[in-house]
């Protein structure tokens, strides 16, 4: 069920009016649906309760302590790909061995972090890592469990370029036709268990056939190791599964499940264990950016809203050219938005160039977007900001990052501050002569 929902003319978050919370914490403000976040969770768990996979959320889609928790306390591992990331997931409360390391550049500090606290799999993504991995493992005189990431060459269904990473020539993971001499390798380093097969394949992902035939790929080379000497005890599948960034875009759970499962039914009757990684899937459509309109200006034949958030809060539209919808929190003369598209032109509407206060001529949330008539200090809620959005919030412009609020039914608290000009200069040194 959708918990961002017009109630009088106004946009709420659960039971919670956005007009309130903007006055509350000012903009530009991320706003989360706790309840949305924990029923994607458990929508996701039934529907692929056949598997009874380890759901391990994916910490680089939006990693606040609080959200972790949320999920972490509703069963969720998390997926890491930094020793940061690693240090997010522990201090809100994950286990270690419902944690998965993957990443192609993890340094020698951050392979020792993992090993020490002795986390679920280390997804190696190439040969050289995994020596690495093994000098590391030894020196702490500990083993490991290990999966390598392989990489099944299959697109993504509708999946960008710009994030696609299960192709050949891709940076990520190791070839199919390599993987078996890098489990001949581990089978000398008794310090490793490798004993683990990882696959991501990009995001998001609109179909769920590329898992089918990626999948597929790698039960065949299951099989191969098995047949080597070599058992699996574990298939991590990634993540990529799609959001709603436009109603009814995104296959549901059940539809991913129902292509899915029953690839992997003989590999779990047979002891296996199963592995997912959603991101987005969980937290895109449980989180709003909220935004006011601090001038209207006309520019040339266009009509410009310059909004105060910008490329530093949500850089997905400038990045990727994504989608967004958005729409005013108390829309002028009551219109309600019917769905979220991309192509939704009411009457009474006007074109929009929404735009940030950034000096960068790409810094726009969206071009020529019919809108309802804005008027200059209308907040504007983007939607599908939640995953994505403050993970990859930067300072540019020396701009302070937005502040978080959670939204329980007809609460809410503050689970992130807005930076303060402290926050921007913490870490810089003081100038010679003294403090600054
Ligand atoms: C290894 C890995 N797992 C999981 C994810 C999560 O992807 P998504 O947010 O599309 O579910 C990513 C990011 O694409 C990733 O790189
Ligand atoms: N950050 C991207 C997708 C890449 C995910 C990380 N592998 C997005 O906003 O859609």
């Amino acid at each position: 069920m959708d918990r961002f929902t017009y109630k009088n003319g106004s946009l709420h978050c659960e039971e919670v009016n956005l007009e309130d919370l903007a006055v509350e914490y000012g903009t530009p403000t991320y706003v989360y649906s706790r309840d949305t976040l924990a029923t994607h969770l458990a929508d996701l768990t039934a529907a692929f309760a056949d598997l009874d996979p380890l759901v391990c959320y994916a910490v680089k889609t939006c990693s606040n302590l609080h959200l972790l928790h949320e999920l972490g306390a509703g069963g969720a591992g998390a997926d890491v790909v930094s020793g940061g990331e690693l240090h997010r997931a522990l201090t809100a409360g994950i286990p270690a061995e419902r944690i998965v390391f993957a990443g192609v550049g993890k340094s020698r500090e951050e392979l020792e972090e993992a090993v020490a606290h002795n986390i679920g799999y280390v997804n190696v993504e190439s040969e050289s890592e995994l020596e690495l991995l093994a000098d590391v493992v030894r020196q702490a005189g500990r083993t490991q469990r290990v999966a390598i990431r392989v990489n099944p060459d299959v697109q993504g269904h509708g999946t960008p370029e710009k994030t696609t990473t299960g192709t050949r020539g891709s940076k990520f993971g190791v070839d199919l036709e390599r993987v078996a001499d890098v489990f001949a390798r581990a089978a000398q380093l008794p310090q490793l268990r490798l004993a683990g097969l990882h696959v991501h394949l990009g995001s998001p992902i609109y179909s769920p056939e590329p898992y089918v035939r990626a999948l597929t790929r790698v039960l065949e080379l299951e099989a191969r190791l098995r047949a080597a000497g070599h058992p699996i005890e574990v298939i991590n599948m990634g993540g990529g599964f799609a959001a709603d960034y436009e109603t009814g875009l995104a296959p549901g759970w059940k539809e991913y499940a129902a292509a899915i499962v029953p690839v992997l039914r003989p590999f779990v009757a047979a002891g296996g264990r199963v592995i997912m990684e959603p991101g987005r899937s969980i937290a895109a459509n449980a989180g709003v950016l909220l935004t006011r309109v601090r001038y209207l200006k006309s520019a040339g034949p266009r009509t410009v809203a310059i909004v105060d958030a910008g490329m530093n809060n949500l850089i997905r539209a400038a990045l990727y050219d994504a989608f967004h919808f958005m729409w005013p929190v108390r829309p002028a003369g009551g219109l309600v938005p019917p769905n979220r598209t991309e192509d939704l032109r009411l009457e009474d509407s006007q074109e929009y160039d929404v735009a940030g206060p950034i000096c960068e001529s790409s810094d726009y949330l969206a071009r020529a977007r019919s809108l309802p008539r804005l008027g200059e200090g209308d907040l504007l809620a983007v939607f599908g900001a939640g995953a994505y959005g403050m993970a990859m919030a930067s300072q540019y412009n020396s701009s302070l990052r937005p502040a978080e609020v959670l939204v329980e039914g007809d609460g809410s608290r503050l689970i992130r501050r807005r930076d303060t000009y402290h926050d921007l200069v913490a870490a810089e040194l003081d100038l010679p002569g003294g403090k600054f």
